[in-house]
């Protein structure tokens, strides 16, 4: 049974007591989000991260999902990316091929990947300008405050650390407002150069959903979603804050178990 918790201004909470469970919350979310999407727009356009998410997402695979979702009308972006060749084991591309989209009947020209030929730099503004050809054409939707993309979903992972996609804590990337897609050379986790969607473009999608399991990562979801001591480091999971989204988090006990109120809560009631 899920535990729903709506926390006021950071988004809903859905936590299960297993990874087993929560990739099944997460696959109906996902399935969905998809089909109110191709009901509207035609297209469902979504953006996965790298990490444990892929892993979670496996249900999806499976039925009911394989022949329900209309894969052809998903156009797939990564929120981040590492600056290594497609087949490298870092790769997040290959890790969403090899344990999810080979197994789907996505369209392999709607997958937009990096150009893993190219510096960290060019691969970052060579990925932007896919992007506007895809805004223009409205695959992508655009926001309404901002000239930015609208994703119809994008799906973050969270560290340990707090970091989403490849923005870190008190990296300058944080600051980024112009460029959509913006690079680093030096991030605190391997492999140094990423490119990443910044938080403009992570914060106009039309939802957001943070995946966070394990127990290593309690502190962080208490920093990123409760109502926290004013002089606490703000992570960038707490920056993530969509402006006219939906946000929500699909977490495991161990990494609820230091949110406020939780310890006494009942998993099938709603906790204050
Ligand atoms: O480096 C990265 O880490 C995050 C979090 O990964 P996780 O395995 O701790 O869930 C991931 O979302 C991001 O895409 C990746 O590049």
């Amino acid at each position: 049974m899920a535990l729903l918790k709506h926390t006021k201004d950071r988004g809903d909470l859905r936590i299960r007591d297993n990874v087993d469970d929560l990739g099944i919350e997460l696959a109906e979310y996902i399935a969905e989000l998809s089909e109110a999407s191709v009901k509207e727009r035609g297209v469902f356009a979504i953006a996965l991260s790298g990490g444990s998410l892929i892993t979670l997402m496996g249900k999806l695979c499976e039925a009911p999902y394989k022949k329900t979702v209309d894969w052809a009308k998903w156009y797939i972006y990564w929120a981040d990316e590492r600056v290594v060749g497609k087949n490298h084991v870092d790769s997040n591309y290959k890790l969403a091929k090899d344990g999810l989209l080979s197994k789907m009947p996505v369209i392999p020209s709607h997958l937009h990947s990096i150009n893993d030929s190219l510096s960290a730099e060019d691969a970052a503004s060579d990925y932007e300008f896919d992007l506007r050809q895809l805004v223009k054409a409205r695959t992508v939707a655009v926001s309404e405050v901002s000239d930015c993309p609208k994703f119809d979903l994008i799906l973050l992972g969270m560290g340990s650390d707090g970091h989403v996609a490849s923005l870190f804590p008190n990296h300058m990337a944080l600051d980024e407002k112009d460029e959509w897609v913006t690079f680093i050379t030096d991030s605190p986790e391997p492999p140094p150069e990423r490119i990443t969607f910044t938080l403009p473009v992570i914060n106009s999608a039309s939802n957001v959903a943070v995946v966070v399991t394990g127990a290593g990562k309690a502190e962080a979801l208490r920093l990123a979603v409760d109502d926290v001591e004013p002089d606490s480091p703000v992570i960038p999971g707490r920056m993530v804050d969509p402006t006219n989204g939906k946000l929500v988090w699909f977490v495991d006990t161990a990494a609820a178990s230091k949110l406020e109120g939780f310890q006494f809560a009942d998993l099938d009631q709603p906790f204050a």
